[in-house]
C-alpha cells in the first residue's frame, strides 16, 4: 500500500453490492475517488445511486465488497467511523432540525467536527481548519445564510433549507462530502448558484465532492468527472464530454435529444 497520500485515493470503493430481498440495487461497483475531486453520478431513477452513496458512507452495510478510505479498510462500520474519516453527506430531503435557529443547526454540526480527520490531528487543531469553517457565522456567510441565521430553519425557503443542510454536512469539517440532489426543485438560476458554490466549496476548503443530479446538464458542466449508474451497475466512468457520446448511457439515460444538448 503506497503511503503518498498525494495519490492515495481518499476512497476506494470495491465492487460494493447492496441487495435488497431479491434485488440487486447497487451491483459490484467500483469507484475511486482522489484527494480534490469533483465527480457527478448520474442515472435514471432507481438506478442505485442513493443506496450506492448510503454504502459508502457506512448508512447501510454492504452485502458485498470493500470501503477503503484513505487506505484504510471500513468495510461494514458504522457512519460515525465513516465520519470520524472525514465523510460527511447530505440526504435527499433535507435533514434539519427545523424549530431550532439556522445559526443552533449549524452549532450542532459543529459539535461532531470533535472527531477530525488525520491531517488536523497531526497539523494542530484550529490551525489547519479554513477559516470558512471555524464559527457558525462563517459558515453561514459560505452559504449564504446568513440574513437568516435567527430565523427557524422552518420558515426558510425549501432552497435554503439545502444549503443549510449542506452548511450542516460542511461544520463537520469533512474532507470528503457526498451531495445527494441537493439541486432538487431548484429553479434553473438557483441550480445554477447551487453549481457554483459547490465548486467554490471544492476550490477553496481543499474538499473532494461527489455530487448526485437529475440536473444533467449542469451537473456535466462544473465536474470533471462522472459516474453512471444504471439497474446498479456502473455503465461509465469518464471525463463529461466522453460520457455524453457513450453508446450505453445515450440509451439508458441521456437520450439523443439530451445527449446533443449536453455535448453542446
Ligand atoms: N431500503 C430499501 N428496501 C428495499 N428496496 C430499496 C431500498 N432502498 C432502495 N431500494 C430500491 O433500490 C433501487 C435503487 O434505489 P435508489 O434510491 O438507490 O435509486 P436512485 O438512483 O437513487 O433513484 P432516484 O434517482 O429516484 O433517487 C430501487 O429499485 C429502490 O426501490
Amino acid at each position: 500500500m503506497s503511503s503518498d497520500v498525494h495519490t492515495q485515493p481518499l476512497l476506494d470503493a470495491r465492487e460494493v453490492t447492496v441487495r435488497f430481498g431479491g434485488l440487486t440495487a447497487v451491483d459490484h461497483v467500483d469507484a475511486v475517488f482522489m484527494p480534490g475531486e469533483l465527480v457527478g453520478i448520474i442515472g435514471p431513477n432507481g438506478a442505485g445511486k442513493t443506496t450506492f452513496f448510503n454504502a459508502i458512507s457506512g448508512v447501510i452495510r454492504p452485502t458485498s465488497g470493500r470501503l477503503m478510505v484513505e487506505g484504510r479498510d471500513l468495510s461494514g462500520q458504522a457512519p460515525h467511523r465513516f465520519a470520524a474519516r472525514g465523510l460527511a453527506r447530505t440526504f435527499q430531503t433535507p435533514r434539519v432540525f427545523g424549530d431550532m435557529p439556522v445559526r443552533e443547526n449549524i452549532a450542532f454540526g459543529l459539535q461532531f467536527a470533535g472527531r477530525r480527520p488525520r491531517k488536523y490531528w497531526l497539523w494542530g487543531e484550529e490551525a489547519s481548519v479554513p477559516w470558512a469553517l471555524r464559527t457558525p457565522e462563517s459558515i453561514l456567510s459560505l452559504i449564504g445564510l446568513s440574513a437568516q441565521a435567527d430565523l427557524p430553519a422552518a420558515a426558510i425557503t425549501p432552497s435554503q433549507q439545502r444549503l443549510l443542510e449542506i452548511g450542516m454536512a460542511l461544520a463537520t469539517r469533512p474532507r470528503l462530502l457526498l451531495l445527494d440532489e441537493v439541486a432538487a426543485g431548484l429553479t434553473e438560476v438557483e441550480v445554477e448558484a447551487m453549481a457554483r458554490l459547490i465548486r467554490r466549496l471544492r476550490d477553496e476548503l481543499d474538499l473532494t465532492v461527489v455530487w448526485i443530479e437529475h440536473a444533467v446538464t449542469t451537473l456535466l458542466r462544473h465536474v470533471e468527472r462522472v459516474i453512471v449508474l444504471h439497474q446498479g451497475r456502473k455503465i461509465a466512468d469518464d471525463v463529461p464530454a466522453a460520457v455524453v457520446r457513450h453508446p450505453e448511457v445515450i440509451e439508458a439515460y441521456l437520450g439523443d435529444e439530451m445527449a446533443e444538448e449536453a455535448a453542446a
